[in-house]
């Protein structure tokens, strides 16, 4: 257990996170206990919980780690990113392109920039608007709840992934130090889409109104997911495009497993039910805290892939309508009535 940073040497990289909320302030603060040389720009509410208490990070496995955070280490200013040497962006993807504007007037041309964001266009949003940077992909598999203002948790398994860069390397050390290691794929295509693939329990999580683990405890739900799964699968092999392993089980057999009844599922998916029973997904955060969802960024992409094949996705299109219905009316879905309304919209 460490308590406080180690002093970075005034040589250390500076690495920018650009968007501290759930990821951004547990990445960002993991590299601090290790001495990194971080600054988090974020919104004014987290600025004023860190000026009466510290960032307090936890995980499952028993990390905890507190520092208190200077107004020059988060701040509200995207001028901080004038002497990034790294960026990290862990905005939602609906701020992404703001995101891109601000950081355009400031970053250093080759500056590297990774997206640690779901869905799977972010990283060419980041592109256009960015073009004098080096935009990378990446991938965070794990979840990270805000449990109460300024207190992040860690709840599930996993290790950061970014397209392969040989910029990105001198950061690699730091990422090691703080127990985050990084691995660097050419396959990120892949990556993203067979992320989303899990993320497609996001909306289903969100719906449910309960942690991840009862939700997926659930064989309704399970079937729920298994049912918006299958149709992605279908869409990506008729588009070409490869899937990844990013679990115990393999891609393809995801939705087969979900389907198991529940004493099945429950052993052989034990590694995917090793999740803390407080997590939950950030879709559920984002309903929870009244804001609009990434909806559109997860099944939407979807629906997109099927229309670019002149076909339909019409279990992930009802799982966007319900979500985007949910941002109004609050509704929550029990098991078996999401599953019903989901085989009746794919008949
Ligand atoms: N949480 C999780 O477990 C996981 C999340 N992800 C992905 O990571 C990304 C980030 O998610 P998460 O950390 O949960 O999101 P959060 O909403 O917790 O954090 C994003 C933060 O960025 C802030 N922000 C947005 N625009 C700006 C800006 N221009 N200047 C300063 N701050 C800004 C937001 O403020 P405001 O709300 O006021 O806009 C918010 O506080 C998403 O794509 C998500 O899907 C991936 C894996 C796991
Ligand atoms: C880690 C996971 C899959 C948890 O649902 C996630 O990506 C999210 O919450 O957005």
């Amino acid at each position: 257990m460490a308590t406080e940073a180690p002093e970075s040497s005034p040589k250390s990289p500076r690495i920018l996170v650009f968007g501290a909320g759930s990821v951004g302030c547990y990445v960002g603060g993991r590299l601090m206990s290790a001495g990194a040389d971080v600054v988090m720009v974020g919104r004014a509410r987290l600025r004023k919980v860190f000026d009466e208490s510290p960032l307090v990070l936890t995980d499952y496995e028993g990390f905890h780690f507190e520092t208190r955070l200077a107004p020059d280490t988060f701040t509200e200013d995207p001028a901080a990113a004038a002497d990034a040497d790294l960026v990290l962006i862990t905005v939602k993807s609906a701020a992404t392109a703001e995101a891109a504007e601000h950081l355009a007037k400031y970053l250093r041309p080759g500056t590297p920039v990774v997206s640690l964001q779901n869905g799977i266009s972010n990283a060419e949003t980041l592109r256009t608007r960015l073009p004098q940077t080096r935009v990378l992909a990446g991938m965070i598999p794990f979840n990270v709840l805000q449990k109460s203002p300024g207190n992040f948790h860690h709840g599930t398994e996993g290790h950061l992934v970014a397209e392969q860069h040989p910029g990105l390397e001198p950061f690699l050390p730091a990422f090691e130090r703080c127990g985050l290691p990084f691995e660097l794929r050419e396959d990120m295509t892949a990556v993203m889409w067979s992320k989303l693939l899990l993320n497609l329990n996001n909306p289903i999580n969100a719906l449910s109104n309960v942690p991840l683990l009862e939700e997926l405890s659930d064989r309704n739900y399970r079937l729920c997911l298994a049912l918006a799964q299958q149709e992605t699968l279908g869409l990506l092999k008729q588009a070409g495009i490869p899937t990844v392993q990013l679990t115990a089980i393999p891609t393809p057999l995801i939705p087969k497993v979900m389907s198991l009844p529940n004493w099945l599922f429950k052993r052989l998916a034990q590694k995917m039910l090793a999740i803390d029973p407080i997590a939950r997904s950030s879709m559920w955060e984002d309903l929870e805290a009244g804001r609009p969802t990434e909806v559109d960024w997860i099944n939407g992409e979807v629906v997109q892939l099927a229309l670019s094949q002149n076909r339909k996705a019409p279990v992930n299109q009802r799982l966007t309508e319900l979500v985007h219905d949910c941002e109004q009316s609050r509704r929550r879905w029990a098991g078996d009535e999401l599953l019903a309304e989901l085989r009746s919209a794919s008949k």
